[in-house]
């Protein structure tokens, strides 16, 4: 787990996480809302651009249940470059943020609209040699996140995921599925985003996350949002629901936009 202290979201408000975890309490803090209309046309941020992602099926990727989340750890060759980023970011994980059968559990809010959930694809610059470097360094991490909706289609790419949430249902359980494409599991159109500056929306919140939030939706069918909303098990075998931490003030920052 992460540092000595153990955090929940139930002590989500700042207060608590920032009287153990001091970052928590800073001043470029994730999620936010996202108010669409104050966003910043910038026409230097380029397309997200995702080579060569797809992974021979022999290949196995390692899923796990931390007690918060599902993760999908990630080769670190898949390499995250334009974006307008300095330089390429290599792949760490992968994880989901989802809410409960009467409510959405997306992190980021537009316009005060919350989503089903909300995907975030972890990465750290190319600049450092591990994750554990790059997380305290600012610009050292990057995460692509794109929404979840609930739609009428069921979505291919992410069965490869909820077909086996059931293998690691408890905390602490890990299980190996065969390796896909997991540029799949993000929207097609990677030119519209929106982009700001932030941190890691879990404690040790570092602020050293450049998040890129893509504007173009992902549809999961109904029996799949039920499905990682109703198999995952925590602390106290409690399910884990609601997984996500309430929007952060700006304190000055501006949103940048891709598109106009
Ligand atoms: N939205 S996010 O990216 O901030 C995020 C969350 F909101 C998350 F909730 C999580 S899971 C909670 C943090 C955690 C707990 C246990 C372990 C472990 O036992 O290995 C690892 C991590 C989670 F893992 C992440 N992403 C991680 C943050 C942990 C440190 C950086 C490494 C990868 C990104
Ligand atoms: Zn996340």
């Amino acid at each position: 787990g992460h540092g000595n202290s153990h955090w929940s979201y139930a002590g989500k408000d700042k207060a608590e996480w920032a009287s153990d975890f001091p970052h928590c309490g800073g001043h470029m803090q994730s999620p936010i809302n996202i108010e669409t209309g104050a966003a910043l046309f910038s026409p230097q941020l380029e397309p997200i651009l995702l080579p060569d992602y797809s992974l021979p099926p022999r290949e196995k990727l390692r899923l796990q249940n931390n007690g918060h989340t599902v993760v999908l750890d990630l080769p670190r060759n898949l390499t995250l470059t334009g974006g307008g980023f300095p330089q390429p970011y290599q792949a760490a994980q992968l994880h989901l943020h989802w809410g409960s059968a009467l409510k959405p559990g997306s992190e980021h809010t537009v316009d005060g609209h919350r989503y089903a959930g909300e995907i975030h694809v972890v990465y750290y610059s190319s600049h450092f040699d591990t994750i554990q470097e790059a997380q305290v360094e600012p610009g050292g991490l990057a995460v692509l996140a794109a929404f979840l909706q609930v739609g009428s289609e069921e979505n291919e790419p992410y069965q490869h995921i909820l077909d086996h949430l059931n293998d690691v249902h408890e905390e602490g359980e890990e299980t190996w599925i065969p390796a896909f494409d997991v540029a799949m599991l993000l929207p097609d159109d990677l030119s519209r985003y929106f982009r700001y500056n932030g941190s890691l929306t879990t404690p040790p919140c570092y602020q050293t996350v450049n998040w890129t939030i893509f504007n173009q939706t992902i549809q999961l069918s109904p029996d799949q949002i039920s499905l990682l909303e109703d198999t995952l098990h925590g602390d106290e075998d409690e399910l884990i629901q609601d997984n996500f931490r309430l929007p952060q003030s700006l304190q000055g920052r501006s949103v940048l936009a891709s598109f106009p």
